[in-house]
């Protein structure tokens, strides 16, 4: 079942305090690394102790989980420091369909670690000695349509409309990709470098060719506590700081945006609750405002009855409805009848796991999935029975933007 390279039987792994590493990007020696960064601080990851590719099927949290135990569960550790995210640690993705090929889980040989203060270096078995890869940049990109052009997803958006106000749904979330092919191989440093610099609020995340920024935390847990920031109802940023503010305001105020977001919330809290003792959940959202656009969120916090642990309860949640909608079942019905492509690791889970439970997943928005000097882009909408097909293809683009930025600089 497992495919572990070169792993010694039980693998040694170490973590250590280090100095402050500065720059987690900049620490990074190869161009296909592991990264989850916020802030500045989380956790990078190069070489592979162990990777798979976690077959598709509806039982592929519980495979996964196996897999771990297998690859880990009987290791040698040495960790003094015992918090999250030391000890060893896997990087996980997991595709948005359950019946698609491509999630995987990477144990790499060496993770870099920062938060609250203190920094560590985890190795599993001997850390890869050699030079490091010098950085490349994408060099010229051109962009291509990717399975709808921008008229045909617009359609798919109408006729998502009509379906929702014929009664069949109450929310369908559609995507669209965009094909951009880059003059290099893509590196995925400097973009990693850009989006943890622009946008800082986002997880900054690589896992398995897949990369972006993601606003959204699908769940953290750090032992028996665990956070969630649900994201859903979009508005774009304002020419000026008056119109931001009024922007925002208006999102605020829009009945269409806050119903949007309420069955995101109704979503997760259905999930959390048979695994919470305690859930909060806010009356009213907030504003989270990034650099390209602005949404309502809400942090919705429990804790864990019955230990748990984070991949337990990314298998209770995804997918929630910022993605996929309202009936569950009949949006992603809908979604596979309209959107007519394959989302790939976009809008699935995407984070890490170490071998106390604990961990952080995004659900992976505002990405790309590369494929030498090609990358495919991914940005979707949630539509409401008031949507309009052209302001959902304008905040389709909005969301682009990002990774735009990541590849253009
Ligand atoms: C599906 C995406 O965003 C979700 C998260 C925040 C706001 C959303 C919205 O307003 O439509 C989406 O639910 C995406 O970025 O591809």
């Amino acid at each position: 079942m497992s495919v572990a390279i070169g792993l010694t039987r039980p693998p040694a792994v170490r973590t250590l305090s280090v100095g402050d590493p500065g720059d987690l990007v900049a620490a990074l020696p190869d161009a296909a690394p592991s990264a989850w960064i916020r802030h500045g601080e989380g956790l990078v990851g190069w070489g592979v102790a162990a990777s798979t590719a976690v077959p598709p099927g509806p039982d592929r949290f519980t495979w996964a989980k196996k897999w771990l135990a297998e690859v880990l569960g009987d290791a040698d550790v040495d960790d003094d420091l015992r918090v999250p995210g030391s000890g060893p640690v896997a990087f996980g993705s997991f595709t948005f369909d359950p019946d698609e090929p491509g999630s995987v889980l990477i144990v790499p040989k060496v993770v870099l670690a920062r938060r609250d203060g203190r920094a560590w270096m985890t190795t599993v078995d001997a850390a890869p000695t050699g030079e490091a890869v010098p950085t490349v940049e994408p060099g010229w990109v051109r962009y291509g349509d990717g399975s709808l052009s921008a008229p045909e997803w617009e359609h798919a958006v109408a006729r998502a409309v009509q379906a929702i106000r014929s009664g069949r749904l109450e929310k369908a979330v559609l995507a669209r990709d965009l094909m951009v092919t880059a003059e290099n191989p893509i590196d995925a440093r400097p973009l990693l470098a850009r989006l943890a610099q622009r946008y800082p609020e986002c997880y900054t995340f690589s896992v398995g060719g897949l990369l972006g920024a993601t606003p959204e935390l699908l769940v953290r847990r750090t032992g028996e506590a665990v956070e969630s920031l649900v994201l859903a109802g979009t508005a774009a940023r304002g020419g000026d700081a008056d119109d931001d503010l009024a922007r925002g305001a208006a999102l605020f105020a829009s009945a269409k945006d806050r119903h949007e977001h309420a069955c995101a919330v109704s979503s997760v809290r259905q999930a959390l609750t048979p695994l919470c003792a305690d859930l909060r959940v806010p009356d009213a959202p907030e504003l989270l405002v990034l650099p390209n656009v602005q949404h309502l969120a809400s942090r919705v916090t429990g804790r864990l009855g019955n230990g748990a642990s984070v991949l337990d309860v990314v298998e209770a949640m995804h997918p929630t409805a910022a993605v996929g909608g309202t009936p569950t079942a009949t949006a992603l019905e809908v979604i596979r009848e309209l959107e007519g492509m394959d989302r790939a690791g976009y809008a699935g889970p995407v984070g890490w796991i170490d071998s106390r439970g604990d961990g952080e997943w995004g659900i992976a928005l505002r990405c790309g999935l590369i494929n030498g000097n090609r990358v495919r882009l991914f940005a979707g909408c949630g539509i409401m029975g008031d949507s309009e097909p052209s302001a959902e293809l304008a905040e389709a683009q909005a969301k682009l933007r990002a990774m735009q930025y990541a590849l253009e600089g």
